[in-house]
């Protein structure tokens, strides 16, 4: 654990003194857009034209932000297009590493670099900040294009369409102002409630996070009861954005985090729900419970100072549900 500093890499856990104990997670730094023709996207620089071999995504099988864009490469058609390397599950004093020597970890396959905070001076010799997951990277450029999840799942919806003839438009014009505010609330409340809850070192921070997280599993629960997905029948990003938390959640964040007034299962809906993505073609091979147990339980120890990582819960996420086919076949 610990940041870049004009290019140095340096150590020490997030620090919660000046925010009352509150975990705030920092905004990414590299917020260019790959375009089907190479525009600018909304925020960043041009330049950066859809191409068959030439991206690269550097993942953590742990990270939830990191799963959304492994979502979105396989639902797009994408896994012939754009290459990924994966961490190694733990997380500790270097940050994300290369290291080898777990099963699923596969190392840098552009540079061979030892730390994921290499990557980042690659990118820029002076970069300061936190080094996160995913990491979309130009081949041809030499340099990181974004490490913006929420940005990259978007790009990926739709700058490629031309070069993999997939059409699926997870992010629909016609739905992406009610997809905001479902975004927003899941974002604060759910996916990031989670971490706020888990990293809090205040009673006050903990329950100022844990309480609206419940809330909004309870509305959730609601909502599913009456709509196949959180905006209606059509399966759109703000399915997945809620997806990478859920599938977590009652292996590391009811425990580990403490989000434990109840787990999905309980849910009779949101578990149904939580399945029936699962189980859609292609979900299943980026889902690795293995890395996601490992990671959270043996990088933190400020949490979980033994380093033990615990040997459930059983989930059985092909169990079926009643909920339908989520894409057409
Ligand atoms: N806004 C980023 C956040 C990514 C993020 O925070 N990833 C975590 C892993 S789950 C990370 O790499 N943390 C390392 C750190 O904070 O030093 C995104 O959604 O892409």
């Amino acid at each position: 654990m610990g940041q870049l500093i004009d290019g140095q890499w340096t150590t020490g856990w997030y620090d919660t003194k000046a925010t009352g104990g509150a975990f705030k997670r920092t905004t990414a730094k590299f917020r260019n857009w790959i375009t089907a023709d190479g525009s600018a996207g909304p925020s960043g620089e041009g330049g950066f034209p859809a191409e068959s071999g030439r991206y690269h995504l550097y993942v953590c099988y742990a990270c939830p932000w990191a799963h959304r864009t492994l979502i979105f490469r396989a639902l797009k058609g994408l896994e012939d297009h754009i290459s990924i390397s994966a961490v190694h599950p733990d997380m500790l004093e270097n940050g994300w590493t290369f290291a080898t020597d777990y099963p699923g970890a596969t190392g840098d396959d552009l540079f061979g670099a030892d730390f994921m905070h290499q990557i980042y001076t690659r990118a820029d010799p002076q970069a300061s900040g936190r080094v996160t997951v995913p990491v979309l990277w130009d081949k041809q450029r030499g340099t990181i294009v974004s490490n913006e999840s929420a940005e990259i799942i978007r790009m990926f919806n739709s700058a490629f369409d031309q070069v993999t003839g997939n059409t699926l438009d997870l992010w629909p014009e016609d739905l992406r102002a009610a997809i905001e505010p479902i975004n927003d609330r899941i974002y604060n409340t759910f996916n990031n409630g989670v971490y706020k809850a888990g990293f809090a070192t205040s009673q006050e921070a903990y329950e100022a996070a844990v309480i609206p997280l419940f809330e909004t599993m309870d509305w959730l629960e609601a909502h599913l009861s009456e709509n196949r997905f959180l905006m209606g029948d059509r399966l759109t990003e703000a399915d997945w954005r809620l997806f990478t938390t859920l599938v977590r959640f009652d292996a590391v964040y009811h425990g580990h985090f403490k989000c434990n007034r109840r787990r999905v299962v309980d849910y009779p809906n949101l578990w149904a729900y939580t399945r029936a993505l699962y189980q859609v073609p292609g979900v299943a091979g980026t889902v690795n419970m293995d890395h996601i147990t490992r990671h959270y339980h043996y990088s933190h120890e400020t949490i979980n100072p033994h380093r033990i990582v615990p040997i459930g819960p059983d989930l059985d996420f092909m169990a079926p549900h009643d909920r339908g086919a989520a894409l057409p076949a």
